[in-house]
């Protein structure tokens, strides 16, 4: 399956790392096809102007809708797709929603600088296509396209023939609810420090009993919110230890 992938933003340039590694191989492997525009091609001024001050005041500048709907009206004209605005005040991106979007034929994603966009450009599209103005976390960017380059990587690693071993895309920490627990490789004592027995014992239960008891570990310390959302039935009686 193949996805098309098309970025509107002032700073094209800021997604070229889009075409590097993995995402790179998985375009030239034509997996992906990845478009970005430069939002100041739809301008007819010499100032290019791309925003203007907000109705009722407040700090900063709005981009101007005008624009925009040219600009997004060419990019779809290729044909039906899901539009994502990303947005400090969008509904939070996740695994979830990136597992949604890999089944996606196209996806349009519109970068917004200054404070964002004028809201008559999601009104006027979500009449007519899937239209999802999303966060990537709570904390404040200062312009769309990080958080569509965090996207982009998302979805794209979960597409067919992307990953080397697709299988870790099943096994993400977040598929079991449970944050990943420590990995280890070669030499067995590194500056002093040994790789935990277990882990060469060759004890299959072992190790799996203790890769889920150091997994419980981290997530109550680090994002106790995972443990309360588990299931009734997630945890057995060896892991409420933790
Ligand atoms: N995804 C995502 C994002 C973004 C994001 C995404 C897209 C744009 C387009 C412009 N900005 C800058 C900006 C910054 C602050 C505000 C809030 N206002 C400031 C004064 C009154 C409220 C509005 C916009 C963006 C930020 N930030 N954090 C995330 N997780």
């Amino acid at each position: 399956r193949r996805v098309r992938i098309d970025v509107v933003t002032i700073f094209p340039g800021y997604l070229a790392p889009l075409r590097e590694a993995l995402l790179g191989r998985a375009i030239e492997a034509g997996l992906v096809e990845l478009g970005v525009h430069d939002l100041r091609d739809w301008t007819h001024d010499v100032h290019q102007a791309v925003d203007d001050s907000p109705y009722g005041g407040g700090p900063g500048m709005v981009m101007r809708p005008q624009v925009w709907g040219e600009a997004l009206d060419a990019v779809l004209a290729a044909g039906p797709a899901r539009l994502v605005v990303p947005t400090p005040a969008g509904r939070p991106f996740t695994q979830a929603t990136a597992q949604a979007w890999a089944g996606e034929e196209r996806l349009v994603f519109a970068c917004g600088r200054y404070e964002g966009i004028d809201q008559r450009v999601v009104d006027s599209y979500a009449a007519r296509m899937p239209v999802d103005e999303v966060s990537i976390g709570d904390y404040v960017l200062v312009g769309g396209e990080v958080a569509v380059m965090v996207m982009v990587e998302a979805v794209v690693r979960l597409l067919p023939g992307v990953l080397g071993n697709p299988v870790s895309a099943q096994e993400d920490s977040f598929s079991d609810g449970l944050l990943e627990g420590p990995a280890y490789t070669r030499p067995v004592s590194w500056r002093g420090l040994d790789v935990p027995e277990v882990l060469r014992s060759g004890n299959h239960a072992a190790i799996a009993r203790w890769r889920r008891d150091r997994a419980l570990e981290r997530t109550a310390a680090r994002r106790p919110d995972l443990l309360d959302a588990l299931p009734e039935d997630a945890l057995d009686r060896a892991d409420r230890a933790f």
